[in-house]
């Protein structure tokens, strides 16, 4: 049999991935119909909203939107018409960390992924080709499989693909358009190499073949887990390394453009923070934790489980700065928490570090001012509420506020904590801040994003992340 034409795709889940994902598919194939699904009916709303205002921020996409919206790219809630109609299937569902039962704190929480896949079992009137974009432990595949040859009318073939999504927040259309690579994992019988090759000529209508990579289906969704892990490592050992000069009086951008010149290490993901935040790094390496503890192999979670630790203790060791600095306690001060996002260019707030750091400065009765340009004030109302269990949101309240501008939030302030690396932040006009604020006036920059000298020249004190005491 010759692979399929993809005429039709279904993408279930229309959050970060999927939505930008299929909306950009559907971009680059004007002949192939794409329907994007999700239950979720205010997100579908969203993104049908006539005036584009679209459930997540992400540069370029409104614009991608806009161009393949009602043309080939539809967003709906009747998933059941979605699935029956496609050839292919993305399956780009959530898979949070286990809350609770075997595996709580580490295992993904493969619940989504069973639902939606039960689903299409149970209305699928005709074959398919099933593709996992969710990132998943090594082998969910073959349950896919089982779930769906168990439940499956007669007739109906499924074949089963995984191909992991590499995008990042903020840079996702970008990362899209012009991908390092796609990695297609599929079963090496003829029906896998030919739903792969499918999925790959719908690719190739935009990423250049060389770039288009096929692999077995087991090597596909551990790479996923690989690459997240790899990149979350370099962070932690730069930050494990931003300790270092902080008591040495070694400066860690200077250490990691020295090493980063070697080709071999290369300069990207070098730059030491206060931590790394967001939806996957935690969630992908306590997966892969999980599944090496599973594998009856200790050593080798123990030794991905230190990437995690490590970020933890750069998110503590930082509020401990903040308040050795403010001369050992910041009970009843202002503190100015510019960024509340996990990184620039998004509004995304999932493990953002700048939630540890407010829950540490509210733990220790501080009155918590809060700016970022992007995240809605309910977000950061509900992500406070999660984090500090057992306050209700009223106490939460009294102490914390979100302020609509820098300068508002850095009223009356002892000090400015810069948590996410807005660009705005370095064009702030901080004589305006240091004017408002109460003296000493202190800033602690957690992404190295300011110019210290001109601060002190102004006259703050300025602690910086990786950086020994001037
Ligand atoms: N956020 C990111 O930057 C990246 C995420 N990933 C992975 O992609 C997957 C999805 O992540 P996000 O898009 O961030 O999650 P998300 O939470 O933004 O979106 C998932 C969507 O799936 C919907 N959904 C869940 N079950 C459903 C069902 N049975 N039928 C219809 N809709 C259903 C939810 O309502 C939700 O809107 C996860 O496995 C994640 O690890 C991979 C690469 C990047
Ligand atoms: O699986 C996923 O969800 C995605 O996770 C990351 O993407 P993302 O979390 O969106 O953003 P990153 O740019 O990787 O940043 C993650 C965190 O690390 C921090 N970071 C990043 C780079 C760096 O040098 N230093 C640093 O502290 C960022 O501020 C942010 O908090 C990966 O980069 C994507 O390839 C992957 O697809």
């Amino acid at each position: 049999m010759a692979p399929v034409k993809v005429q039709k795709i279904c993408c279930i889940g229309a959050g970060y991935v999927g939505g930008p994902t299929c909306a950009v598919i559907a971009l680059n194939c004007p002949d192939i119909q794409v329907t994007i699904v999700d239950l979720n009916q205010a997100r579908i709303d969203a993104w049908n909203s006539k005036d584009f205002k679209l459930p997540i921020y992400e540069p370029g996409l409104e614009d991608v939107v806009r161009k393949a919206r009602g043309r080939n790219l539809f967003f709906s809630t009747d998933v059941d018409k979605a699935i029956n109609e496609a050839d292919l299937i993305f399956v780009s569902v959530n898979t949070p960390t286990k809350k609770s039962g075997v595996g709580a704190g580490f295992a993904a929480d493969l619940n989504y992924v069973e639902l939606a896949t039960r689903r299409i079992a149970s209305v699928a009137t005709s074959s398919k080709i099933v593709v996992e974009k969710s990132t998943v432990p090594c082998r969910t595949a073959e349950s896919m499989r089982t779930i769906l040859e168990a439940n499956s009318k007669p007739n109906c073939h499924f074949d089963i693909l995984s191909n992991p999504e590499f995008l990042a927040e903020g840079t996702a259309i970008n990362d899209l358009l012009k991908p390092d690579r796609v990695l297609i994992g599929s079963l090496q019988t003829p029906e896998g190499i030919d739903a792969c090759t499918a999925l790959a000529d719908v690719y190739a209508n935009w990423v250049p073949k060389e770039r288009i990579l096929t692999v077995g289906l087991w090597s596909s969704e551990l790479s996923k887990l690989a690459a997240n892990a790899m990149l979350a490592q370099r962070i932690s050992s730069i930050n494990a390394l931003s300790a270092i000069c902080e008591a040495t009086g070694a400066n860690i951008d200077e250490v990691a453009n020295a090493i980063g010149f070697d080709s071999r290490i290369g300069p990207k993901f070098l730059k030491a923070s206060v931590g790394f935040g967001g939806s996957c790094f935690q969630k992908d390496i306590l997966n892969l934790v999980y599944l090496s503890e599973s594998l009856h192999l200790p050593e080798v979670a123990a030794y991905w489980r230190q990437v995690v630790d490590m970020n933890e203790y750069q998110k503590r060791r930082f509020a401990k700065t903040v308040v050795d600095t403010l001369f050992k306690t910041i009970t009843g001060k202002r503190i100015a928490v510019l960024g509340f996002a996990f990184k620039a260019d998004t509004g995304d707030t999932r493990e953002s570090a700048a939630i540890t750091l407010i829950k540490d400065f509210v733990a220790e009765k501080a009155l918590v001012q809060i700016y970022d340009p992007k995240v809605e004030h309910e977000q950061i109302w509900l992500d406070l509420a999660e984090a500090i269990p057992g306050t209700p949101i009223e106490a939460i309240k009294k102490q914390v506020t979100i302020c609509a501008s820098p300068v508002e939030a850095a009223s009356k302030a002892e000090a400015v904590v810069i948590a996410t690396e807005w660009k705005e932040f370095k064009e702030i006009k901080w004589e305006d801040i240091y004017a408002t604020m109460d003296k000493p006036a202190f800033v602690f920059d957690g992404r190295l994003l300011l110019d210290a000298e001109k601060l002190r020249k102004i006259g703050f004190h300025v602690t910086t992340i990786g950086r020994g005491a001037a």
